[in-house]
């Protein structure tokens, strides 16, 4: 049962986008964000009066075509780059290491239908479209952060990503909530996959409100079924901050 919230303009609303906002699809280019879920965040957006952010895996750059024409405060590549509310570019200067892509296009090359995904200070090595390499995929993401200590391994939604350290989705959370219009407001954070529990944690310890979409195990202290739930409850807060402000 997710949370019933009157005021919006109390609150921080941090969303998360694959399988949060949006559904998760066969392969990361054939995502395109409804335009209703875009009027939904312009909404949100004004009732919170801008403090609203998306925390994703993807590189920001990304973030913004799936959005566009919205540009909100964002952060990327799981925290390794974040563009605050008013528009100033946060990268951690890890996320500036060499790629490191190039060694999975040499030993799994694009033929194979893994799809290698880069982005600024990591890789991600999507294995959707070929389940049986998942081994394969994990044993060779393995050894080679195995051998360097400034990479971690993350183990999403079909995926393997590898990603230089110095940042996560509670750190960005953090940051944001430091500065206006985030600071002194109640968190909210909605995400689906393993790399949120950082940014639930984050939450957590501000009292704030942690959701998690879908069934797997979490330290979130709500749950929304599915990516429709979430909307709907999204809607609802609109609704019901729209509905304090009638006389
Ligand atoms: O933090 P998020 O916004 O949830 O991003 C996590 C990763 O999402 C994308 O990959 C996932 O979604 C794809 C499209 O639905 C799907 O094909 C893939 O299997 C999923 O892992 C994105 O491509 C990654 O860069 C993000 O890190």
């Amino acid at each position: 049962m997710l949370p019933s919230i009157d005021a919006l303009k109390t609150h921080a609303i941090f969303l998360d986008l694959d399988g949060t906002l949006v559904e998760i699809a066969e392969h990361p280019d054939a995502v395109r964000v409804h335009p209703t879920t875009l009027r939904l965040l312009e909404a949100l957006n004004d009732e919170s009066s801008g403090a609203l952010a998306v925390i994703s895996g993807r590189e920001l750059s990304a973030i913004d075509r799936l959005l566009h024409p919205l540009k909100l405060p964002a952060a990327g590549v799981h925290g390794l780059e974040r563009r605050d509310a008013s528009g100033v570019l946060h990268t951690a200067p890890s996320a500036q290491a060499p790629p490191i892509s190039f060694v999975f296009e040499k030993i799994l090359g694009d033929e194979t239908g893994v799809v290698i995904e880069r982005k600024p200070g990591g890789v991600a090595v999507h294995y959707r479209l070929r389940p049986d390499l998942e081994r394969r995929c994990c044993q060779i993401v393995k050894e080679i952060v195995g051998q360097r200590k400034d990479l971690r391994l993350i183990h999403g939604k079909m995926v393997f990503e590898i990603l230089q350290k110095g940042a996560d989705k509670g750190s960005v959370i953090n940051a944001f909530l430091g500065e206006p219009p985030f600071q002194g407001r109640v968190p909210i954070f909605a995400g689906d996959d393993v790399t949120d529990e950082a940014g639930f944690a984050a939450v957590n310890s501000h009292g704030g409100i942690s959701i998690k979409v879908g069934g797997q195990e979490t330290d979130a202290r709500f749950r929304a079924k599915n990516v429709q739930e979430l909307e709907a409850w999204l809607r609802d807060l609109i609704e019901n901050a729209r509905g304090e402000q009638t006389p």
